[in-house]
């Protein structure tokens, strides 16, 4: 179990996040959805342990986050591998950095369940397409089965028909391994077909916390309000979940 207590970070000398809370089970999903400077990266590389909080604290079960307890996965598929690494190279660096022996049979099987040719992993990044490179990055999210994986923005460098499908591959895995994911996200449609549990970050504060479908069917923040009524608005959720 995450959970993210009365965190507050400054950067620049300005606060980006303050006193966020949160809380992630195993087998669950949260969005953290949020406009551009929200602080959903800040809150990704604090959970990461990557920027030091001014205050507040991270814990899995209780207990600092153990390292290489939590894999990210970015937004850029591309320019999160060495471009001169084979993808293959890449990703097998988790099991490597944690003295892990390598796992055929789990490699054949996460890469049937991402649709990755197995030979497309020797191949360089630049070599295939941003789809399939975004898979290898959830492939090496997965490849040492961490408890927790961070998504930031996982699908906005994919096209729609892309995005929902690999969105369908990670929910599938998501299912059979059992990971929790933390998804920081402005995609509500994303959120609402695919996340358990919303929160709503603005300028560093979470203004509210819910189930999925509660919040979708009365979001109880002006903000998370005006969220689901733009989206409502672009057609970028169903009709059953307009407030
Ligand atoms: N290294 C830094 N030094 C100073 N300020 C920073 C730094 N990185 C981010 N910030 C500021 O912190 C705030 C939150 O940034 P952050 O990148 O976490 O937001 P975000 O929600 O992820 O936005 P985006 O979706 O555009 O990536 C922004 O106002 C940003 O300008």
């Amino acid at each position: 179990m995450l959970t993210v207590e009365t965190l507050t970070v400054t950067r620049g000398g300005r606060t980006v996040l303050r006193d966020v809370n949160l809380t992630l089970a195993p087998g669950r999903t949260l969005a953290v959805l949020g406009q551009s400077g929200a602080g959903k990266s800040t809150l990704v590389a604090s959970v990461l342990g990557l920027l030091r909080p001014d205050h507040g604290q991270v814990r899995w079960n209780g207990a600092p986050l153990p390292r290489g307890a939590a894999a990210l996965v970015m937004q850029e598929p591309r320019a999160a591998f060495n471009p001169r690494l084979t993808l293959r190279r890449s990703v097998q660096e988790p099991l490597r950095a944690r003295r892990l022996p390598d796992d055929p049979v789990r490699l054949a099987r996460l890469c049937r369940g991402l649709e990755l040719p197995p030979e497309s992993l020797d191949r360089l990044p630049g070599q295939v397409s941003i789809g399939q490179a975004q898979r290898a990055g959830v492939l090496r999210a997965l490849i040492a089965a961490p408890p927790l994986i961070l998504f930031d923005e996982p699908l906005s460098a994919l096209d729609a028909m892309t995005q929902k499908h690999t969105a369908r591959m990670i929910s599938e895995l998501q299912r059979e391994e059992g990971f929790a994911a933390l998804v920081v996200t402005h995609d509500l449609g994303y959120a609402a077909a695919h996340a358990d549990a919303i929160a709503v970050l603005r300028a560093g504060q979470i203004e509210e916390t819910a189930e999925t479908a509660t919040f979708f069917a009365a979001p109880q923040s002006a903000y998370g309000r005006s969220l689901v009524e733009a989206a409502v608005s672009l057609g970028a959720l169903g009709r059953q979940t307009a407030a």
